[in-house]
């Protein structure tokens, strides 16, 4: 069984260790580092798995680190961890925004393994997204390890080009808080046409999960899916056409390279830390 150690312990670790714990993963075998006192506990209660306030000691004898932390703290825990992982080696797997491949390797050592990967907060319920880029040090077998720790909380998808991490992050990474956004302003549209706030939650609610599933179980394009909502002259045509009056594709587009954007400028701002 592999010994992993996570590197924070919010969001994105939780639902991790979640996903792990669901497919086999024993808690004896993972290990995370977390400075604020009301996280480490709940892990240790929801999880049972072991916590540490420093940093070092949680990835003493990890075969695989996972860096869960938000980009801005990458700088402050490489000098922590450095020379540990000099010493042993361990995949590095990193899920922060933004942050690069080769940046990772000029903090914590250019010999390590590294994967650098982008998983979305459905992890949390075993439905993520996540797309994955390794350097050339990360053996057959990490890649395997990699892809096992991911594939616990949802799909995943190799990325060959690192470049396009950053559209990995702007496409699914942010993409569930866009369909959130969606919901909301469906939502609010019928309370302006006077139905009660809840009847509209749940109206936009179930709509989402029903196209949701139906692009995943149906094996059809989305194209194929809305045109068969669609009838002619009917009240669909009726809003698609809105939406195309109003450029749907390039608000999304706008929106999409927005987020890359970010993520390019988050990796920069560290640069020059
Ligand atoms: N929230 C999201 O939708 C996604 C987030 N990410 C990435 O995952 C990373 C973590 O994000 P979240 O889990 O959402 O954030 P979070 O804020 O929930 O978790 C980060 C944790 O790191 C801890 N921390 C702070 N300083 C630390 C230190 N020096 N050593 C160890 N732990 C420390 C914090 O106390 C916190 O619990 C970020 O880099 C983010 O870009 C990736 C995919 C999706
Ligand atoms: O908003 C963010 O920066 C993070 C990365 C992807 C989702 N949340």
């Amino acid at each position: 069984m592999t010994r992993i150690a996570f590197i924070g312990g919010g969001n994105m670790a939780r639902s991790l260790i979640g996903g792990l714990l669901k497919t086999g993963a024993a808690a004896a075998n993972l290990r995370v580092a977390e400075p604020q006192a009301q996280a480490r506990e709940s892990l240790g209660r929801d999880f049972g798995v072991a916590t540490f306030v420093d940093n070092q000691l949680a990835v003493a004898d990890a075969e695989v680190l996972v860096l869960a932390v938000k980009p801005q703290i990458m700088p402050a825990i490489h000098a922590q961890l450095r020379d540990t992982l000099q010493r042993n080696r361990p995949l590095l797997i990193s899920i922060a925004a933004g942050v690069r491949i080769d940046q990772l390797e000029r903090w914590f050592g250019s010999l390590l393994p590294i994967v650098r990967c982008m998983p979305n907060t459905p992890a949390l319920i075993g439905a993520g997204a996540t797309g994955l880029c390794a350097n050339l040090r990360v053996t057959p077998q990490q890649r395997e390890q990699a892809q096992h720790i991911l594939d616990a909380v949802g799909i995943t998808r190799w990325i060959d080009d690192e470049a396009l991490m950053d559209t990995v992050t702007a496409l699914s990474g942010s993409g569930p808080a866009y369909f959130f956004a969606i919901v909301e302003a469906l939502e609010d549209a019928a309370v302006a046409q006077g139905m009660p706030r809840e009847t509209a939650r749940i109206l936009a609610t179930q709509t989402c999960l029903g196209a949701g599933r139906m692009l995943v179980e149906s094996n059809e394009a989305p194209s194929v899916l809305r045109q068969r909502v669609t009838s002619p002259n009917g009240t669909t045509q009726a809003a698609l056409e809105s939406f195309s009056a109003d450029q749907l594709p390039r608000i999304v587009a706008r929106a999409v390279a927005a987020a890359t954007r970010r993520g390019e400028e988050l990796a920069a701002a560290l640069d020059k830390s």
